[in-house]
């Protein structure tokens, strides 16, 4: 029997990924990032890295299915789940309620466990929760999310921001390690901590570049050299 193909993302050369403003009947597209290159990648950690405004969410968003591209062609192969920078739950629950509602029993105890690893509080209601803490939350739920299905796109919007220095190494060790059956593509801004990655993706003066080759010693070198 041959098995299940492995998750992927395909961009076409020519797709722009953009928003429609304007009244209904007057719409204007405003294209914000085009790819020049078919762009594809597999399982592994795609780094998303650009200048504010440059775009990332509306493609990320758009790889979600929750936007359409302007024109053009993207596939995005594998069950995809999508987290946006910011939990966006009914304030007084807990993060433990939310983990049961959501998560089948082996998930459940995943996310337990790594709750108790990041040293996250399951029983504060969403509100009283810092903003680290709340991110901490979405990546717990992420991740175990990922137990429970075999081919995944994991795209997450800015997942890092807020946590402090040691959750950020937790989270980016547990990324190096997790399955080679999941394709994350996380936005970013922050690059010290990420030491393993298959690729990154930036946006340069609206075209969107490509990589999995480190260039200088680090992503960091390899962002800056994307962006000349
Ligand atoms: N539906 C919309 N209507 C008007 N402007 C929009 C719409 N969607 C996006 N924009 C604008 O497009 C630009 C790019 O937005 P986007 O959120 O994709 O950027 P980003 O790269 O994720 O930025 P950041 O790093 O600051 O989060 C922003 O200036 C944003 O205000």
């Amino acid at each position: 029997m041959a098995s299940d193909p492995a998750p992927s993302i395909d961009i076409e050369p020519g797709t722009r990924f953009g928003y429609q403003s304007g009244p209904i009947w007057k719409k204007k597209s405003k294209v914000l990032v085009e790819a020049g290159e078919k762009v594809r990648v597999g399982p592994g950690l795609h780094l998303f890295v650009a200048p504010n405004g440059a775009g990332k969410t509306t493609l990320i968003r758009s790889l979600a299915g929750l936007l359409q591209p302007i024109s053009g062609c993207l596939s995005v192969n594998g069950t995809v789940h999508y987290f946006a920078d910011e939990l966006r739950m009914d304030p007084e629950l807990k993060p433990k309620a939310l983990f049961r509602s959501v998560l089948g029993s082996e998930a459940r105890e995943h996310a337990m466990k790594l709750a108790d690893t990041l040293k996250l509080s399951v029983t504060t209601p969403i509100s009283k929760l810092s903003r680290g803490n709340r991110q901490k939350t979405i990546l717990i739920l992420a991740e175990s999310q990922l137990q429970q299905v075999k081919r995944s796109v994991l795209l997450m919007d800015e997942p890092l921001s807020g946590l402090d220095a040691e959750t950020r190494e937790q989270v980016v060790d547990l990324w190096a390690k997790s399955s080679t059956q999941v394709v994350r593509l996380v936005i970013m801004h922050e690059l010290e901590s990420v030491h393993h990655a298959d690729s990154l993706f930036t946006i340069h003066s609206g075209a969107l570049r490509h990589t999995s080759t480190k260039s200088g010693s680090s992503w960091m070198d390899t962002y800056h050299s994307l962006q000349k």
